[in-house]
């Protein structure tokens, strides 16, 4: 299925799976079937989460969308679309590695090298990201994790320039952070699906080593998802609703939002301001 991104309109059967599907997992493929009877109200479905890594780019921070129009704008003077299966590919991964995914499946690598993509896009975003909004649901769930003691980092494809660029007005969000891994990390030697950047992650807590299976990662895109998966964590996926749904699988959860997250479910204390 490909879903052109000039077009607003989301996949309309997906969009209405993930609306009618709030507050309630879309998928989940750990969960093991439980007897009500031996479910206590307060017992975690899903596992007894002790550590959190969060993606930054379309999980936190709406950025995808500055990507998507700028690669739009380099793409049409090849007469060619932008569309979703390819930036389902690029989303998530270290900027060399998605510059190298555009020019080679667009055919346009003779005309435009992974080098040269990379330096005509930069003026643009960086006129974008300091103009970066926070997504919704991130503000309140990283205060909470951070009021009830929960540790968390970030392990972000993005690199220490554009981190900066597009954290400039989410200072006071990201000083909460335990620790910030970032894509030009010396450590981070593949980027996303590769597990390094959640292994390195992983391994900057105060308590490390942490047991893999009790580290929730939260993810936007397919590429992330299999790196948190590849690495042996939990994985919540909160995709664009324009994403196709075949890559919703790899994930343990998927949610249409922040907001629905139920942090009961993982073993982690409840949002004051809701049951869950
Ligand atoms: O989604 P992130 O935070 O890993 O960022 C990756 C790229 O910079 C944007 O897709
Ligand atoms: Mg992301």
């Amino acid at each position: 299925m490909l879903q052109l991104l000039q077009s607003p309109s989301p996949n309309r059967l997906l969009r209405n799976f993930l609306l009618n599907s709030r507050s309630k997992p879309l998928h989940n493929r750990t969960a093991t079937t439980v007897s009500m009877a031996n479910l206590s109200s307060d017992a975690p479905s899903r596992g007894s989460i002790t550590h959190i890594i969060f993606d930054m780019d379309g999980l936190l921070l709406d950025t995808e969308g500055f990507y998507t129009e700028v690669q739009q704008k380099i793409l049409a003077r090849y007469d060619k679309t932008f569309d979703w299966s390819l930036k389902a590919k690029m989303m998530g991964m270290k900027a060399i590695e998605a510059a190298r995914v555009f020019v080679n499946e667009t055919g346009i690598s003779d005309s435009l090298s992974a080098e040269d993509f990379l330096v005509e896009r930069e003026d643009m975003l960086r006129s974008m990201f300091p103009n970066t909004e926070a997504m919704q649901g991130a503000s309140r769930l990283i205060r909470h994790l951070h009021a009830k003691g929960v540790p968390f980092g970030l392990a972000t494809g993005s690199h220490k320039r554009h981190f900066e660029l597009k954290t400039q007005r989410h200072g006071e969000l990201f000083k909460l952070m335990h620790h910030i891994v970032l894509g030009d990390d010396p450590e981070v030697k593949k980027g996303k699906p590769s597990p390094d950047i959640f292994l390195a992650a992983a391994k900057r807590f105060e308590e490390h080593p942490v047991d893999p299976q009790r580290i929730l990662v939260f993810e936007d895109a397919p590429s992330g998802v299999l790196a948190a998966k590849n690495a042996g964590m939990n994985v919540i996926m909160v995709p664009d609703p324009r994403l196709d749904s075949s890559y919703l699988g790899d994930a343990d959860q998927v949610l249409s939002s922040l907001m629905d997250f139920n942090p009961k479910e993982w073993g982690l204390p409840p949002f004051e301001d809701s049951e869950s």
